[in-house]
């Protein structure tokens, strides 16, 4: 069994909303650990009522014997407040020498930098070509704020025609846990789902159809363990590799939710994948892949569930389409419908092979980015720092994690009261009712001891020839990389171990 797992919260019927579905083990597993670990300061506030937020079900205090192995609780032990290995730098002391030449430059430097404060272009202007600081005005307008650079690439974002614009796919990076990816200054979509769903398929397709003769996505390289960005970049007509500017990003999460791995690569993954989640402020639209031809498994429904516990907009496809004959399209995505508490007209049919639901794909994914600049754009002209998003942020590191749960605690009844309440309404059952997936007990364990039988489907097409094609040294890189990871995380181990001790 799978760490996400998930939870229903109970409504609250004095005040007529409802909570939204959560996952444990994800950024939320942070409250969990809190309950669990009693750190909720309940004597700070005795007469606060306490069936109010209960956020147990039945049906959830009878799985939580399954998943207790497996979720990510941490220990309240002391966390070091600096990280030791792979922080960046430290820039040099504030009074270090500097000759007179380099002095009278800064302050020179520094009277021009003021200026631009003032104007309100940001600083990081300076020494950029007119041509920029045109646009830089131009994108400030109506706002006196510093934006930084990023951000200010994604407010020029721009829709274009995915089936004439010349582009072509890169795989810019593979990140593993506490790496975050680099910005590539524009909107992103992540595509999830579980491994050999047709995740690189459907990204094939979607490029192909956008640029002709673009690169095939292989099997990505370190795929378990990393977040996967792929940049598309525009191409001039005669191609050329690498050279446009990047037009979108596509993430490829492939293990989140659902690799079978080993306990701590797959907590690797988590943390990976709901940090660029949770954080990445280009993260316009997830997409979650389900096959056409099975019912959704619990863990598609933990992924769905987090996606929205962390403010991503979802949309839900089913792939490989053409494996259905006509009469079973209908049944088939019925069950997915009501598997997953989706809206009608979800999960959107699509294919890899035939195309099909492509066209629509491409329109959900650019109406979503722009949806995503303009709530980057109103976001800093109101000076909001979210980027619009109601995204909740991961950790970044441990001591985040205790600024967290020391605000938490300060904080608690304004944490779990607001920011609680908000619903991601997107039409999906499961927000509106808790009734949708699970409210019944009866119904739920039935979901759930049919979908966690998973061995009883076998697709000879995916699991046997193709799954054989994979070659011995995709799978020695993947394995190679899990390596070099966990002796890195083994690294910082003992690196903060001996901080604590105060041998460094
Ligand atoms: N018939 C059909 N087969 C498909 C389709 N999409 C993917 N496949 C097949 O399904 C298998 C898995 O596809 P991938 O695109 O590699 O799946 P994935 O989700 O990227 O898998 P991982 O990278 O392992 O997570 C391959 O054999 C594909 O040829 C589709 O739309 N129709
Ligand atoms: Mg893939």
């Amino acid at each position: 069994m799978l760490s996400f797992s998930t939870k229903i919260l109970q409504a609250d019927q004095s005040k007529n909303y409802l909570r939204t579905y959560m996952a444990v083990g994800g950024v939320h597993g942070k409250k969990k650990r809190m309950l669990e670990a009693g750190k909720k300061k309940k004597t700070k506030n005795p007469n606060r009522p306490t069936g109010k937020h209960k956020k147990t079900s039945k049906r959830d205090s009878t799985q939580e014997g399954k998943k207790s192995s497996t979720s990510k609780i941490k220990t309240s032990s002391p966390k070091p407040k600096v990280s030791v290995l792979g922080d960046a730098k430290a820039p040099g002391p504030p009074w270090q020498v500097m000759g007179e030449k380099d002095m009278k430059k800064n302050v020179e430097a520094e009277r021009i930098r003021r200026e631009r404060i003032n104007l309100g272009i940001d600083s990081t202007s300076i020494g950029k070509s007119g041509m920029d600081e045109q646009r830089m005005k131009a994108d400030v307008s109506g706002s006196n704020r510093l934006i930084s650079a990023k951000d200010r690439a994604m407010l020029n974002w721009k829709r274009f025609n995915p089936l004439t614009a010349p582009s072509e796919l890169v795989l810019f990076g593979s990140y593993l846990s506490k790496q975050f990816p680099p910005s590539l200054g524009v909107p992103e979509v992540a595509f999830l789902g579980r491994s050999n769903v047709g995740k690189s398929s459907l990204l094939n397709r979607l490029v192909n159809k956008a640029g002709g003769e673009t690169a095939r996505v292989g099997k990505t390289p370190g795929a378990t363990a990393s977040v996967n960005l792929y940049a598309l970049l525009s191409a001039s007509s005669k191609g050329g590799s690498g050279e446009g500017k990047p037009i979108l990003g596509f993430a490829d999460l492939p293990g989140f939710g659902y690799a079978k791995l080993s306990k701590e690569i797959k907590e690797s993954v988590e943390e990976a994948a709901e940090r660029y989640l949770g954080r990445r402020r280009e993260l316009a639209l997830g997409i979650l892949l389900v096959d056409s031809r099975r019912v959704p498994s619990a863990d598609d429904r933990a992924v769905l569930a987090a996606l929205f516990d962390m403010g991503v907009p979802i949309v839900v496809v089913a792939t490989k389409s053409d494996k259905l004959n006509a009469n079973e399209i209908e049944p088939a995505m019925k069950s997915i419908r009501e598997g997953l508490g989706l809206p009608d007209g979800q999960p959107l049919r699509v294919s890899g092979v035939t195309g099909e639901g492509v066209r629509e794909l491409w329109r959900i994914i650019l109406d979503a980015c722009e949806t995503r600049v303009s709530e980057l754009k109103s976001a800093i002209e109101e000076g909001r720092d979210d980027g619009g998003a109601l995204r909740i942020l991961a950790d970044e590191d441990d001591a985040a994690d205790d600024f967290y749960d020391d605000y938490e605690d300060e904080n608690e009844d304004e944490y779990f009261e607001d920011g609680e309440d908000i619903a991601y309404d997107q039409g999906y059952d499961w927000i509106q009712s808790e009734g949708a997936i699970g409210g019944d007990d009866a119904e739920g364990e039935f979901y759930d001891n049919f979908y966690d039988n998973d061995e009883a489907y076998i697709d000879d097409d995916d699991f046997g020839v193709d799954a054989n094609r994979r070659s011995n040294a995709e799978n020695e890189e993947r394995q190679r990389s899990e390596k070099e990871y966990m002796k890195l995380k083994n690294l910082k181990k003992v690196a903060r171990e001996m901080e604590k001790r105060g041998e460094i």
